[in-house]
């Protein structure tokens, strides 16, 4: 049976992601709820890191609040009061943060507070700096902010479950293979704000070998995982990513309908 905190986070997962739903649901008890709070957690920073109507200067005040407070025990209330001015504007799964924090289990939410902690500073830095990417090697410290430490969350994740052993620079090129095919995606939203997270010069063709060479690795990281819940989990984004980027090759974008073929492949395929 699920309890209250356990619906409401599914339902929240429900409503925020296209990609990590099913994924998730598919986790055995315990690792589901470690791997859900930590989808929530993050997605409350990244909330108001892509806020639409929040000025600058209040989302760094936000975020690097989140950041200073999330790994302390009393961080509920210090939580609502930074909040507090904002509440109309923020997204639900912002503001209930701590509810994200406590479906974690607690033998390992330390080590997902720190993950959001870290983002959250990171995401502020980002933030500051005006998204501001000039170099391949500033894609990868993007990428690496708010994809690749999801990447290495997760392979602790493994660990503290099962004992499951996976590679944790894999892991950092998967995130960044996720994060770079969604830069992709949303080429024109970025544009029409004043954003872009192509680097000075670059076009398709490098993000696309940007994209191939990290994916190469992430294809690696799943080969090395055993079959179980946990490879059912990794195969999902990175098809769904392959997916994608077929799909904006050929000028269109994944349909619901889509998605779930791709889901049911992969999750119907042999190594379950
Ligand atoms: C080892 C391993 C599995 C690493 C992967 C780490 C990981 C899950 C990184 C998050 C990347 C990302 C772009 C999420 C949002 O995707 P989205 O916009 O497609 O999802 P959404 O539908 O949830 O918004």
């Amino acid at each position: 049976m699920m309890n209250e905190l356990t619906k409401d986070a599914m339902n929240m997962l429900a409503s925020t992601s296209r990609t990590f739903l099913i994924p998730i649901s598919g986790l055995v008890a315990g690792l589901k709820e470690a791997v859900a709070s930590a989808y929530l957690c993050m997605r409350a920073i990244d909330e108001v890191e892509d806020h639409p109507n929040l000025p600058r200067d209040v989302k760094m005040e936000l975020l690097t609040g989140i950041s200073g407070t999330v790994e302390q025990p009393s961080r509920r209330d210090a939580l609502q009061s930074l909040f507090e001015p904002y509440k109309e504007t923020l997204h639900e799964v912002t503001l209930r943060l701590s509810d994200w924090i406590d479906l974690c289990p607690n033998t390992t939410v330390d080590r997902v507070l720190q993950g959001t902690a870290q983002m959250a500073e990171q995401m502020a830095e980002w933030v500051g700096r005006n998204w501001k990417i000039e170099t391949e090697e500033d894609l990868d410290y993007y990428t690496y902010c708010v994809a690749g430490a999801v990447g290495e969350l997760l392979t602790d994740l493994w660990k503290w479950y099962d004992g499951t052993e996976t590679d944790r620079e894999k892991a950092v090129a998967f995130g960044r293979t996720l994060q770079a095919v969604n830069i992709v995606l949303n080429r024109k939203e970025d544009q029409a704000r004043g954003v872009t997270f192509f680097p000075d010069g670059w076009g398709m063709e490098e993000m696309g070998a940007y994209i191939r060479k990290n994916m190469e690795q992430a294809d690696a990281y799943l080969a090395e995982i055993p079959p179980g819940p946990i490879y059912r989990f990794c195969s999902i984004p990175l098809a769904l990513a392959r997916g994608s980027l077929k799909a904006v090759a050929a000028g269109s974008k994944l349909k619901r309908a889509d998605v779930l073929a791709i889901v049911n492949r992969v999750t119907g395929a042999l190594k379950s």
